[in-house]
């Protein structure tokens, strides 16, 4: 078993109450063997954390990967019409080899900045989960439906097979879940046939609830209802694992609704802002119990799998919304980033702390640099001054990734290369 000894580091390991302190950290195999002041033990490579802060790897928990093909291409418009003119129309001629390299440049973004596990939602998901077994990544794949056609029923085929064939595949770094898209592309009938399914097998859902005022508005005219209410009247939350993405739009009776939930919601704050959708009530879930982790969304919208700039819009966005900078403070934010995604993911007990025993995602960041010195408080730093491109290591499940900001897993040329060119025939005449 290979074992890696990473000293002198700045540990934030993102336990409850933990302090940042200097100390070693010992992986053996895929796991964490030891987290101390101190470690004095052989190893097979010693790496120098001098300067650097040791964190868990950040989790995303809400994505579309391959839509990184799509980013920059039809910016600032409404959700409606950038996804019904240009988004759908652009991913209909997606192969699956485009969405494989889509993902493959999503998941060099996500490494390069600090990223190590990822919930994923979209088509052709046999090809992203080869991206992902090859990268290294860890991931909670979903085979998005999309229940306005005739052939739902070949979408949930794939659904299944996606569960059926992948879970627990790459050494176990693959989970899956069941992904009705939302509710105003899922109507009753087949949400409460995906619903009843995943009870069966118990494995969670991943859908998005609430992202605008206009899915308000044509939810209440179909169904005389709040999107919360219709997915709660068709009996989602009892006894199901649910990631609901954005929940932005949600009233006091609302948010009742998902008290005592299990899941919980997937904040997007870049996502939310750049398409002007509204400010999710986030310090209202946290007061209700709701577990509330951190995601980008897909490229295509946020133009970004940068997650160290969702957690400043995050903490930005509630002291905005109070007027009060005491709301979602740094260290919370860097809670939903690691931990808290990770319980939406139902994989806390493997990753989004640094602790003895649990799996080996952890990220060192390079602190000797203008905008992080001096140091006062590591939560501040990492949260409020980090940017991802200053994360030097990345180690996934005990492998690394990269080192000094070069990647070993991924072929960045090659990458470009079939990006570049699949990414153009894609938006051709759009
Ligand atoms: N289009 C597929 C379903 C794919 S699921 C993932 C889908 O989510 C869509 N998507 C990406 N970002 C957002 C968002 O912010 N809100 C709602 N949908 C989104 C994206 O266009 C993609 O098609 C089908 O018909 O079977
Ligand atoms: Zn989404």
């Amino acid at each position: 078993m290979k074992r890696i000894l990473i000293k002198e580091g700045t540990i934030l390991s993102m336990k409850e109450g933990e302090q940042a302190f200097t100390g070693d950290l010992l992986i053996e195999g895929d796991k964490i063997a030891m987290v101390a002041p101190m470690i004095d033990q052989p190893a097979d490579q010693v790496i120098s954390a001098k300067g650097m802060a040791v964190m868990p790897g950040l989790v995303n928990a809400h994505n579309h990967g391959a839509m990184s093909l799509l980013r920059g291409f039809s910016d600032d418009l409404k959700l409606m019409d950038w996804l019904d003119k240009k988004m759908l129309p652009a991913e209909a001629r997606m192969t699956e080899e485009d969405v494989y390299w889509g993902t493959k440049l999503a998941i060099a973004e996500m490494i390069r900045s600090g990223t190590t596990t990822f919930a994923d939602m979209y088509v052709c998901m046999d090809a992203v989960a080869n991206a992902v077994v090859e990268s290294g990544m860890r991931a909670s794949l979903t085979r998005g439906l999309v229940f306005l056609q005739d052939d739902g029923g070949r979408r949930m085929r794939e659904g299944i097979d996606l569960v059926e064939k992948w879970s627990g595949a790459g050494d176990g770094r693959i989970t899956t879940m069941f992904g009705p898209h939302a509710p105003y592309t899922c109507p009753p009938e087949p949400l409460r046939e995906v619903i009843a399914l995943a009870r069966q097998r118990r494995i969670p859902l991943h859908i998005h609830l609430a992202e605008t005022k206009e899915e308000t508005v044509k939810i209440r005219e179909n169904y005389g209802e709040t999107p919360t209410e219709y997915l709660y009247h068709l009996g989602m939350f009892e006894h199901t694992h649910v990631l609901l993405a954005h929940a932005v739009h949600l009233t006091r009776k609302d948010i009742g609704y998902l008290r005592g939930m299990r899941g919980g919601v997937a904040h997007n704050p870049v996502s939310n802002l750049k398409l002007g959708c509204g400010i999710a009530p986030v310090m209202e879930f946290k007061r209700q119990g709701i577990t509330v982790g951190m995601g980008t969304d897909g490229a295509g919208s946020a133009t970004t799998l940068d997650m160290f700039a969702e957690i400043k819009a995050a903490t930005w966005m509630q002291k905005l919304d109070y007027g009060d900078p005491t709301q979602l403070s740094a260290e919370e934010a860097l809670r939903m980033a690691t931990i808290e995604s990770a319980k939406l993911l139902g994989i806390d007990h493997e990753v989004g702390t640094l602790e003895a025993g649990k799996k080996a995602d952890l990220i060192l960041i390079d602190l000797n640099q203008p905008h992080l010195q001096p140091i006062h408080n590591l939560f501040s730093l990492v949260a409020y001054s980090v940017n991802g491109s200053d994360v030097d290591t990345v180690i996934v499940n005990g492998q690394i990734l990269m080192r000094q900001h070069q990647l070993t897993t991924l072929s960045w040329e090659e990458i470009q290369r079939e990006a570049t060119s699949r990414a153009a025939r894609l938006v051709e005449g759009l």
